[in-house]
């Protein structure tokens, strides 16, 4: 990278990321293609503190204790987000994956090339910069690495990068019965089941991603993942330990205010996804979210997505409208959804508003 080079283009076109840029030039101020508006910026007054409002913490080393099921319901009704600790991962294991992560970020830019998305050389891993660099006027301070887990396929796993693959693996396997856990608990409370009518809408699918957010010369006045919500049933998310103030929830539905999503080690965020608010038609919420970046050192995070398979189609359970209540919700199938959310740069919530009643 010169300084006359684009740098859009040498991170987007030139399939650099923006770990790419900033182990090819000594940055002092951000670039302005990073540049966000005030109001994308998370300054401190929209920032309420932690002793005021505190993230549930949860305790689930005993599934069967109906305090767990009622503090998981409870959390998935108002704030959308809980942490869960004693859940059987052990720390090293979780440490592992994390240095996997850190692992695959550290090969080289010509490595990382490899997997880059429209020419991966792995159908089922692909690495990208941003969230929608076509569509957004701004880009986000991150890469990320995408995982599809396809149990079922023979050799779905043969072409990820070794540096990592064991563990990405292992970690799917271990986080599954966790989340099938929490959406039993979560569905029961529905007076439903997870059966073969809603099982592949509630976690057909399982993705991951290793999220990578560089330091940053200037983070007040970049985004490391725009304000969203997960489009999906449930995501399980891993945080590096150790670096403080970095995701934040929105405390309020409506209302510029952001609570931070401390990292306790060993513990894993579970946040509720647009479609179990819609199956729930409105009784668990989807959080919005979004993720700040560093001055002095980068960051990872590993989200396990679980959610429906593309043909889907997503409605209020009948359990729920059972008493003729009204669907909040038109019906749509998942993939004109995904399609919708990843359409269009990170814009909060709006990909669930344009299919309400
Ligand atoms: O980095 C984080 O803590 C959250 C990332 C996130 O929200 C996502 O990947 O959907
Ligand atoms: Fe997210």
């Amino acid at each position: 990278m010169t300084p006359t080079t684009d740098v859009r283009d040498f991170v987007v076109n030139q399939r650099n990321g923006v770990k790419g840029l900033v182990d090819s030039l000594t940055l002092t101020t951000l670039p302005s293609p990073y540049i966000q508006p005030p109001q994308e910026r998370l300054t401190s007054d929209k920032i309420i503190s932690s002793s005021s409002s505190k993230i549930p913490v949860i305790d689930v080393s005993n599934w069967t204790d109906p305090r767990v099921a009622r503090e998981i319901c409870d959390a998935a009704s108002k704030l959308g987000l809980f942490q869960i600790v004693n859940h059987g991962i052990a720390p090293a294991e979780l440490k592992a994956l994390i240095a996997a992560a850190r692992g695959f970020f550290e090969l080289t830019a010509e490595e990382r090339r490899r997997y880059w998305r429209g020419s991966s050389v792995s159908e089922t891993a692909w690495l990208t910069t941003s969230f929608n660099p076509v569509k957004e006027s701004v880009l986000e301070w991150r890469d990320f690495l995408k995982f599809e887990f396809l149990p079922q396929r023979h050799g779905f796993a043969a072409t990820w990068p070794p540096v990592c693959k064991e563990q990405v693996i292992d970690h799917f396997e271990r986080i599954k019965p966790i989340a099938k856990k929490i959406l039993n608990i979560l569905i029961s409370n529905l007076n439903s089941a997870i059966d073969e009518s809603n099982k592949q809408i509630l976690m057909g699918t399982m993705r991951m991603n290793f999220n990578y957010y560089p330091e940053c010369p200037e983070p007040s006045l970049a985004v490391g993942t725009g304000r969203h919500s997960d489009i999906n049933t449930l995501t399980l998310l891993l945080q590096e330990d150790g670096v403080l103030s970095s995701l934040y929830a929105r405390a309020t539905e409506d209302g510029d205010k952001w609570i931070n999503v401390p990292p306790i080690p060993g513990a894993i965020v579970v946040n509720i996804g647009d479609v179990l608010q819609i199956l729930s038609n409105d009784r668990y919420k989807s959080i919005e979210h979004c993720v700040v970046v560093n001055k002095s050192c980068s960051r990872v995070s590993i989200p396990v997505f679980c959610g429906p398979v593309q043909d889907s189609v997503i409605q209020p359970l009948p359990e729920v409208l059972e008493n003729s209540e009204k669907s909040r919700y038109r019906e749509v199938v998942y993939l004109d959804y995904l399609k919708g959310f990843f359409g269009r740069p990170h814009d909060g919530k709006k990909t669930i508003e344009s299919i309400k009643l």
